[in-house]
């Protein structure tokens, strides 16, 4: 079983065997136990305090007593942002996956769409993922923070902070460069964004207040665990959209003790605190922000991941589910189970779409439909978790999500009939 310390961003301090952890001092003359204190930096060393991030690990032997990496074959499916496919205005979605084959969560990446660019750290790629058995390698993602969002299937992440277990409707965030490995415990299916940008942090809340949205409390982050297992063990690292790797002579999850706020976490989204409208009118689904990776420009995100939990719905006269409407935003949208209030059908669990900047989207005609003729009594929407990345950049699809996008998508928005005028 795994077990957590609670807080978003707090400064951790966990030790697996007790005085590993060096008191009061970073990086003693001696470590306890002859252990090796190694600092990762996950933003400047001279960003702002409330931005820092950086963890000390102590450890058997120092990360950088490694071999050099070899480039592996390009991965294909698992691809980086500049992508230099053709963009498209035109929206786009996707059913679900097939899980098909035996591999791991490396080998089962495969990206739908990215933008920015991965060697000025701005920018999000978004991939989705199947996995069969657990991989026999370790990971680490120099390019990015990884968002893992499960649709199906347990994951159970042994990380260099310890062990992370994720199921669908919970998420992992791995932080840019820590090592990871992926265990599944079944045919498994998810969504992952890499995010290039500054690392994922909870919104502002202005008005709303102290609380509310994802509590800071509800994230977990994992006590300290470590494997002291001598013998081959290959590391593989995604570094500037290619994949490098190396063998190492002893297991990387060797952290005996560590402090510092670079560090893993998972969140459950039905702890989502969701605040809306009690009057009237459908607001903006910033309301529904988890997680934000804000750009350089004020309130305009790298990445916001949004989500459309259960939840109640009591606006009165107003059109209830997401209105028509064009976005300078791009939005790439999937679902992990139940319905999305927007569209009828076709929009399937773990299933995908892409509207991109400006582009016209909103209720298919069913559910417009639907919802002018409905009887506005409080209505639960229960039994669904939709969500969303939100970018400012616009997401441009790879060759594989534009050859595989569902035919015909546009259809779902065609034949509404002409408003009438007054003679
Ligand atoms: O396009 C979508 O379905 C996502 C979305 C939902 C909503 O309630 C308002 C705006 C929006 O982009
Ligand atoms: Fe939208």
């Amino acid at each position: 079983m795994a077990a957590y310390l609670s807080g978003f961003g707090n400064h951790f301090a966990t030790e697996a065997v007790p005085g590993a952890l060096p008191v009061g001092r970073n990086s003693p003359q001696q470590v306890p136990f002859g252990l090796y204190a190694e600092q990762v930096s996950g933003t400047a060393f001279t960003a702002p305090r409330s931005d820092n991030r950086r963890t000390w690990f102590y450890r058997l032997r120092p990360s950088a007593q490694h071999p050099p990496f070899q480039q592996m074959e390009t991965a294909e499916r698992w691809q980086s942002a500049p992508l230099f496919t053709a963009v498209t205005p035109n929206r786009l979605r996707w059913s679900p996956l097939a899980i098909k084959g035996e591999h791991d969560f490396l080998d089962g990446m495969v990206t739908y769409a990215g933008a920015g660019d991965v060697t000025t750290q701005a920018g999000v790629v978004i991939s989705l993922y199947t996995a069969t058995r657990s991989m026999d390698r370790v990971l680490f993602n120099t390019d990015a923070e990884m968002v893992i969002v499960p649709q199906q299937g347990l994951l159970r992440l042994i990380t260099e902070c310890g062990v992370l277990e994720v199921e669908p409707l919970q998420i992992g965030v791995i932080p840019r460069g820590l090592k990871f490995r992926v265990e599944v415990s079944g045919p498994s299916r998810g969504y992952v964004c890499e995010n290039y940008g500054a690392p994922f942090r909870l919104p502002d809340l202005g008005p709303i207040g102290a609380n509310g949205l994802a509590n800071p409390r509800d994230f977990e982050t994992p006590v300290a665990a470590f494997e002291d297992v001598d013998g081959p063990h290959i590391l593989v690292q995604k570094f500037m959209g290619d994949l490098w790797t190396t063998t190492l002579d002893h297991s990387p999850f060797d952290v005996v003790a560590w402090h510092g706020n670079h560090a893993p976490y998972r969140y459950d989204l039905r702890r989502f605190n969701t605040v809306n409208t009690v009057s009237f009118d459908h607001p903006d689904p910033s309301i529904f922000t988890v997680l934000t990776s804000p750009s350089d420009t004020p309130g305009t995100a790298n990445c916001d991941f949004v989500i459309f939990p259960p939840r109640w719905m009591v606006a009165e006269d107003t059109f209830r589910p997401p209105w028509f409407h064009r976005n300078i935003m791009s939005e790439f949208m999937g679902l992990i189970e139940g319905e999305y209030d927007a569209k009828a059908e076709g929009f399937a669990p773990g299933g995908s779409s892409l509207h991109n900047c400006m582009n016209a989207h909103g209720p298919d005609r069913d559910s417009y439909a639907k919802a002018i003729a409905a009887e506005l009594k409080p209505h639960r929407i229960a039994d669904t978790m939709a969500f969303m990345f939100e970018t400012r950049w616009v997401l441009v699809p790879t060759t594989l999500a534009a050859t595989t996008a569902q035919m015909d998508y546009d259809a779902c928005w065609g034949g509404f009939e002409k408003a009438k005028l007054p003679k």
